[in-house]
């Protein structure tokens, strides 16, 4: 034990974890090659957007994915290449997650059509560049050169697009119905990676949640180290995989046993229960709820407390409430794959599934 304290203090959480373990992709040393100290940490990708305030040391993620933010391997993907790049950065010691409730998506799109120009200004709006031209193109036989008067149109258009009140809807299900069992495999090796860099980061974790937080969403909150969330009766929370025919793996069990205790996992996980907010308080499966525009506001008074703290003394006791929980999946993880593999994939789960998703559709119409 003294060895990891002394590890823990040189390291840091996440390099502990990799020096425990060979099977650690998540540690420092596993980062991938093309991310630099120096890079700098505020990026804007399509689906989530990260913003690192130099003078606190704090950053955020706000998870931009719309309809409903759900958990697709590109989602996932992006997500955890943004927590590496964070927990690489030594000026970054906090991090907050939540969801942006409305976002404008700049779409940039190259059209090329055989119309008239006059045609092609008329159809897309607004363009920002039109390039008229004339092309030669070899005909379908090959043999005839023709010249076609083509409009190549660059247009870049503003494209807003509002996400539902929604925090994460947890895991994509359409990642995990209808696809190949090395595609699912591929998938849920993201998931894991997801929790392993979340639930072992040195940073202090909030989770300010703006919104409904189901299943995989759930799991994205409990895996930081405190949650904020808005008080309004429309959103829930809770790991309510049985509520769509499947079973939430046992880290998902396990994260939620260490922090609401095992009986209230134990009904919550089985019923598949999604709570209000105020319940979910009662329960403790989050810390505090506030007004819906201040959610981020306390989120970043508290973060400023749990800075207060020096860095090597939280983490290394986040480690020792976290490490064997973290270690338990580090040793199973090609057995969890499996495990779920051939789950997601059985017919009778994959009904369940096309049931949900028509559930989820018919409320809608
Ligand atoms: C033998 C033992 C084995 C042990 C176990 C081994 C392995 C483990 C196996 C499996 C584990 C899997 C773990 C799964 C975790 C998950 O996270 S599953 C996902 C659960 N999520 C949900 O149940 C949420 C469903 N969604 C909603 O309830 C609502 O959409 C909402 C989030 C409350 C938002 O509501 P609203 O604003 O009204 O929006 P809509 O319902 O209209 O949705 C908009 C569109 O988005 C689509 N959508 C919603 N959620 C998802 C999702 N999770 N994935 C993909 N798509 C989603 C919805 O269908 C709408 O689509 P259309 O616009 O109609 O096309």
């Amino acid at each position: 034990m003294a060895n990891v304290l002394r590890n823990s203090a040189k390291f840091g959480f996440s390099g502990v974890l990799s020096q425990l373990s060979i099977h650690s992709r998540h540690g420092r040393e596993c980062v991938s090659p093309c991310f630099s100290l120096q890079q700098r940490n505020n990026s804007t990708s399509p689906k989530i957007k990260v913003d690192l305030d130099n003078s606190t040391g704090v950053a955020v993620l706000r998870m931009q994915s719309p309809p409903v933010n759900s958990l697709s391997l590109d989602f996932l993907t992006e997500f955890c290449i943004n927590l590496e790049k964070l927990e690489m950065d030594k000026s970054c010691r906090g991090l907050i997650i939540t969801s942006v409730s409305t976002h404008t998506h700049t779409h940039t799109d190259t059209d090329t059509v055989t119309q008239s120009h006059k045609t092609m200004i008329h159809t897309i709006t607004p363009p920002v560049c039109v390039v008229s031209q004339t092309l030669s193109k070899v005909s379908s036989t090959g043999l005839d050169i023709i010249t076609l008067p083509v409009c190549v149109c660059v247009c870049v258009c503003l494209v807003s697009q509002t996400l539902s009140k929604v925090f994460s809807a947890g895991l994509d299900i359409m990642e995990m119905y209808g696809k190949s069992p090395e595609r699912c495999g591929e998938f849920w090796k993201a998931v894991q990676e997801m929790w392993l860099k979340l639930y072992g980061s040195n940073m202090a974790t909030i989770a300010a949640i703006n919104g409904s937080s189901p299943a995989g969403g759930c799991l994205m909150s409990i895996g930081c180290d405190y949650r904020i969330m808005a008080d309004n009766p429309r959103y829930s929370i809770g790991l309510n995989e049985t509520q769509l025919g499947i079973v939430a793996p046992f880290w998902f069990k396990d994260t939620l046993v260490n922090t609401v205790g095992n009986r209230a996992a134990e009904l919550s996980l089985e019923l598949g229960l999604l709570y209000s907010a105020p319940d979910a308080l009662k329960i403790g499966l989050v810390d505090q709820l506030v007004p819906e525009d201040q959610v981020l506001s306390t989120a970043q008074d508290t973060m400023s407390k749990w800075l207060a703290v020096p860095d090597h003394a939280r983490q290394i006791t986040k480690s020792m409430m976290r490490k064997q929980t973290i270690d338990k999946l580090l040793s199973n993880r090609e057995a969890d794959i499996t495990n779920f593999v051939s789950f997601i994939t059985k017919d009778s789960i994959q009904r369940s599934l096309r049931m949900y998703l028509e559930m989820l559709k018919s409320r809608k119409a």
